[in-house]
Order: structure tokens, then C-alpha cells, then sequence
């Protein structure tokens, strides 16, 4: 796998029906010219849509949607369901060979419990990467909801961005790209101000301990963090509702926070392949 460009793209539920047109065509742009792109995405406005409608007031602990038996349903539904096959269509209609999958088809995200008090959402605990791979190996671009399966079949809720570093780190992607509602990482979230261009695990935890990344970037950069510890060299976060590059050039119009791993960015962007 590892001689082959693999890149993993998470779609945030934030901007799902807002994505620019061209991110789709981005998508089989990037397929056609020779890598792997898997696609993993979330939903939590569809969810909370949902929820509402049938009387649930949505919760949440620390980001984590508490997820009782009922609300799974629901999650089920909106993930499984809803969004994901949505999204393998419009990716069909623009020429991909996209498969719609949960993390429960064939394992492909293995969990457990994570907090009791939480209910049913799911920490992950390995990966379904050969079915990925031999999906990916015949040229098929895989879709996968963030729902979990333990070993004794119980299905659990699992944070998209969780899911998505996880599935990067199993693929031995080269890079993982998260599509959010925000051109990046602010500097300044309080003015939206101060996009962050290229930074590093240090001073995005910096960040964190000063309460400058916050709410739904927070999983985000814990995924990145934790991927890039592994065989991830770069963590692009992008703004969905305008053009996307992909690749992460400047010449494909590159906007958006890049986060290297710890040796510096020169170093390592000067590594990535650019296909
Ligand atoms: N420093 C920051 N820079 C940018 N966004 C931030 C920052 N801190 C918190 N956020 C919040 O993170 C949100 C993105 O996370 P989320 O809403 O969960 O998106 P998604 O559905 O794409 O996963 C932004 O809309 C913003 O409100
Ligand atoms: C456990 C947990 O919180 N799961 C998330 C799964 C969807 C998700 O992560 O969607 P976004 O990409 O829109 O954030 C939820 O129920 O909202």
C-alpha cells in the first residue's frame, strides 16, 4: 500500500450541504491521477435534525453525542442511511466508482465502549483495512459512515473525525484532509481571525491549553495529532464551501491550516508527493 499515493478525506457534517461543487470532481480529480481516496464523513445537523423531529433534545459531553438506545436509531439512520448514500451518489454522478459503507459492513471500524455514561459511542479499537485496501486496490473509492461495531456486534456512534485519523493511520495514508464550515484553524476564533497557515503538533497544543481551539476543532486536531504520530505526514483543514485543493500546493490554489509532524515544515512538505 505504501508505494501507492493514499489520501483519506472527512467531510464534516458542518458543511455537507454546503460543499462547493467542485469538491466532488476534486475528488475523482485526484483518484484519476493515481491515488487512493477514501472517503469518510459525519452528520450530526442531520442527526440533531432528526432527534428534534421526533422529540430528542440532542446531548453532548465533551463534543460526544450521548447516545442512548433510541438516539442510535436515529444516528443509524441519518449516517448509514441518509448521508452516505447522498454523498456515493453525488460522487457517482461526478464519474467516481464510489461504495457507500458503514464502519459496521464488514468491520471495517472495529470499537468498544468508551464511557458507560456516554452509552452507545464507540472508542476504536482497530481497523477493517483489507477490505479497504481491496477495495481500493480494484479502484473503488470507499464512503464510510462513522458507525462501529464491537466484537459482539453491537453497534456503537463514533465521532467522524476519530473514525477518519483512525482509517488514515490503517491505510498508511500520506495525508488526511478535513473539510469543516472554516478556512482553518484560527488564531483568533473569538474575531474569526488569524487562519493558521502550516503549524506543527507542538503549537497546536500550545492552542489547546489556551483555550484557542475549542467546541468541534477539538476532536478534529486530537485525529491529527494522534495520525501524524503514525505514517501521516500532513493534516490539511478546509474550508468546504469554497474551491478545495486537495493536493495542498499553492499552485492548486492551497488555502487552509496544514499541520506537519514535529521535525518542521519544510522538511517534511518537501517530502510529500505530489501526484
Ligand atoms: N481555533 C479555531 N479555529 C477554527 N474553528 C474553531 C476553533 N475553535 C473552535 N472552532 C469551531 O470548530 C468548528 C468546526 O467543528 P465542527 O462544527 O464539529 O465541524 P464538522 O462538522 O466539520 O466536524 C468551527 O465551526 C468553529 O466553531
Ligand atoms: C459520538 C459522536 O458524537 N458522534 C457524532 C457522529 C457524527 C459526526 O461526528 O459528525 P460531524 O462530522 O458533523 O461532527 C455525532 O453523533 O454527532
Amino acid at each position: 500500500m505504501a508505494d501507492v499515493p493514499s489520501v483519506v478525506i472527512k467531510i464534516g457534517g458542518s458543511v455537507l450541504e454546503r460543499l462547493h461543487p467542485s469538491f466532488y470532481e476534486a475528488c475523482v480529480s485526484l483518484n484519476k491521477r493515481g491515488v487512493r481516496v477514501t472517503v469518510v464523513h459525519g452528520g450530526g445537523p442531520v442527526i440533531n435534525r432528526l432527534l428534534e423531529r421526533s422529540g430528542i433534545r440532542p446531548r453532548f459531553v465533551r463534543g460526544l453525542r450521548v447516545t442512548d438506545a433510541e438516539t442510535l436509531s436515529w444516528v443509524q439512520m441519518a449516517l448509514a442511511g441518509l448521508v452516505n448514500k447522498d454523498l456515493a451518489a453525488r460522487l457517482q454522478g461526478a464519474g467516481a466508482s464510489a461504495v457507500g459503507l458503514s464502519g459496521v459492513d464488514g468491520r471495517l471500524i472495529q470499537v468498544r465502549q468508551k464511557d458507560p455514561s456516554l452509552g452507545y459511542v464507540g472508542e476504536v479499537t482497530g481497523v477493517g483495512a483489507d477490505l479497504l485496501s481491496s477495495l481500493l486496490e480494484k479502484g473503488w473509492m470507499p464512503v464510510v459512515a462513522s458507525l462501529g461495531v464491537d466484537e459482539a456486534g453491537q453497534i456503537y456512534n463514533v465521532n467522524a473525525d476519530t473514525a477518519a485519523g483512525a482509517i488514515a493511520r490503517a491505510l498508511g495514508a500520506s495525508r488526511m484532509v478535513m473539510v469543516t464550515d472554516v478556512p482553518g484553524i484560527y488564531a483568533s476564533p473569538e474575531k474569526k481571525e488569524g487562519v493558521l497557515r502550516t503549524v506543527t503538533p507542538a503549537v497546536v497544543r500550545g492552542l489547546i491549553q489556551s483555550g484557542k481551539i475549542s467546541g468541534g476543532m477539538l476532536p478534529k486536531v486530537s485525529a491529527a495529532l494522534s495520525c501524524l504520530k503514525g505514517p501521516v505526514q500532513e493534516v490539511l483543514i478546509v474550508d468546504g464551501e469554497k474551491p478545495i485543493s486537495l493536493d495542498g500546493t499553492e499552485e492548486d490554489g492551497w488555502n487552509g491550516t496544514r499541520i506537519v509532524q514535529e521535525e518542521g515544515a519544510d522538511h517534511v512538505v518537501s517530502h510529500i508527493p505530489t501526484v
